[in-house]
């Protein structure tokens, strides 16, 4: 099999930079050195001037996920693929059982959909509810998929959403496993309370979704995660969280000695929530749970980033189009479908708004995008990682260039993008996934079906 050659990057990783080149081949890093001999025939990608990082992880997304009477917009061909184009090479979706259903029947339509992935996948578990039935699915899922990591969401009450004593029964089960429990923190209740009250007061318009979700419901909902973890004496991993109040119930936890990981996402750093007060029901776009923050917040989640409080910024990649599924809530923003696109932009927004400002150092972008949940999540150094063995997902990037990002142009299947008009200090110039040049000079390259399911265990 030919292989190829990454010749003359400037090499970084989560603690080193060096220029060397890389050549891979069978899918894997075979060696990495100054001018490397290599056999004829041999590929070669020339990187000079240019960094050649780890291929991009993004722990949270939601590929045709069905959610809210709708499906999100990206499948498993399309979102990944994005994610190529923009850096990303592996994914972590989350398998998420209706209520009451079977933990395998939904896995089994999960695995299905993934098939068609160009880049590698993997999957949480979500967990819906709870009893002796879904806690032998959490040990089967385990054993047979290598799933080792669970999902709850404390939001959503009534229809996806845990309450505490099945959230116990979770964690309890995850700990017996030697598996992590994600969470999704907010007061599932306390938001059903507040949708009522605005909605019974005429106040129907999207700027209202982020009045009944505030922060402080994030940050009561995140301190409970941390303690029912600690009543089990388990680690607890926070998905996208977005404020200050989040942040001090983690701070005092990681005081007190307690392992609390910590993901957010480039919208909660890069958007304040005057978004929602954009004309004709633009604001829409920009509906998610969390949603984004009052001014304030995104300062306090950059230093936490940048003293190592936040481990992984993922996307939460969950697009929904404007025309004909965030407008099924244009009277209504309680039914306007929660989530937006982001998983192609991540990376380049986290050069130019966190290493090109100075806010992070390249060896700091690396691990939050690519190194840490590698490690949190099973698949370092496989993945993560450039050393020889690891597998050959890689991605160069020319600080040289530059660009404005558009829906017009992204590759993301849907109308809006949330970062339109922000400008881009460099660009993803060629993504190898599997040693396969999977994007080059602005074309995607990727073959359906080509991503290969990650087991985690
Ligand atoms: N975040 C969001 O609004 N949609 C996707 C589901 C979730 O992560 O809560
Ligand atoms: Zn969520
Ligand atoms: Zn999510």
């Amino acid at each position: 099999m030919s292989g190829i050659v990454i010749r003359n990057g400037q090499v970084v990783t989560a603690l080193d930079q060096y220029v060397a080149d890389i050549y891979c081949e069978g899918g894997k890093i075979v060696a990495i050195g100054e001018n490397l001999d290599v056999p004829a025939g041999t590929e070669v990608v020339d990187a000079s001037g240019q960094y050649v990082l780890p291929g991009g992880i993004d722990a949270h997304t939601h590929m045709e996920l069905p959610f809210m009477g709708t499906v999100s917009s990206d499948d498993f061909f399309t979102g990944t693929a994005a994610g190529v184009a923009g850096g990303t090479t592996s994914i972590i979706d989350f398998i998420i059982p209706s209520r009451n259903q079977s933990l395998i029947e939904a896995r089994d339509f999960w695995m299905n959909n993934a098939k068609k992935a160009c880049a590698d996948y993997g999957f949480h578990m979500a967990v819906t509810w709870y009893g002796e039935q879904v806690e032998q699915e959490m040990r089967r899922v385990y054993r047979e998929d290598g799933i080792s990591s669970f999902k709850v969401f404390m939001a959503y009450t009534g229809a996806i959403g845990v309450d505490d004593d099945e959230m116990i029964g979770v964690i309890d089960t995850a700990a017996d496993l030697g598996a992590l429990v994600t969470a999704h923190c907010e007061h599932g209740l306390a938001v059903q309370a507040l949708q009522r009250k605005l909605v019974a007061q005429g106040k129907t318009a999207p700027r209202y979704h982020a009045e009944s979700r505030p922060s402080w419901v994030e940050g009561e909902a995140t301190n409970r995660a941390i303690m029912l973890a600690r009543c089990s004496g388990q680690p607890i991993y926070i998905v996208h969280l977005t404020c200050k109040e989040s942040l001090d119930a983690v701070v005092r936890a990681r005081q007190e000695g307690q392992l609390v990981y910590v993901e957010t996402c480039p919208q909660y750093l890069l958007l304040d929530d005057s978004v929602y007060d954009k004309p004709d029901f633009e604001g829409a776009a920009y509906v998610m749970s969390p949603p984004i923050r009052p001014k304030g917040h995104q300062e306090a989640l950059w230093h936490a980033l940048s003293c190592g409080l936040i481990h992984h910024v993922a996307t939460d990649h969950c697009p929904f189009r404007q025309h004909d599924q965030k407008v099924m809530g244009l009277h209504d923003f309680t039914k306007i479908p929660n989530g937006a696109a982001g998983i192609e932009n991540r990376i380049a927004l986290m050069y130019t708004y966190g290493v090109a400002t100075g806010r992070l150092t390249l060896n700091q972008l690396v691990d939050v995008c690519c190194t840490q949940p590698a490690k949190i999540f099973g698949l370092y150094p496989r993945k993560g990682a450039i050393r020889v063995g690891a597998d050959a997902d890689l991605f160069t990037y020319d600080p040289a260039a530059s660009s404005t990002i558009s829906a017009r142009t992204h590759h993301q299947r849907v109308d809006r993008n949330i970062f339109e008009g922000f400008e881009i200090r460099g660009a993803v110039t060629n993504t190898l996934v599997a040693g396969k040049l999977a994007f080059t000079r602005g074309e995607l390259r990727v073959e359906r079906g080509a991503g290969r399911y990650l087991h985690r265990v």
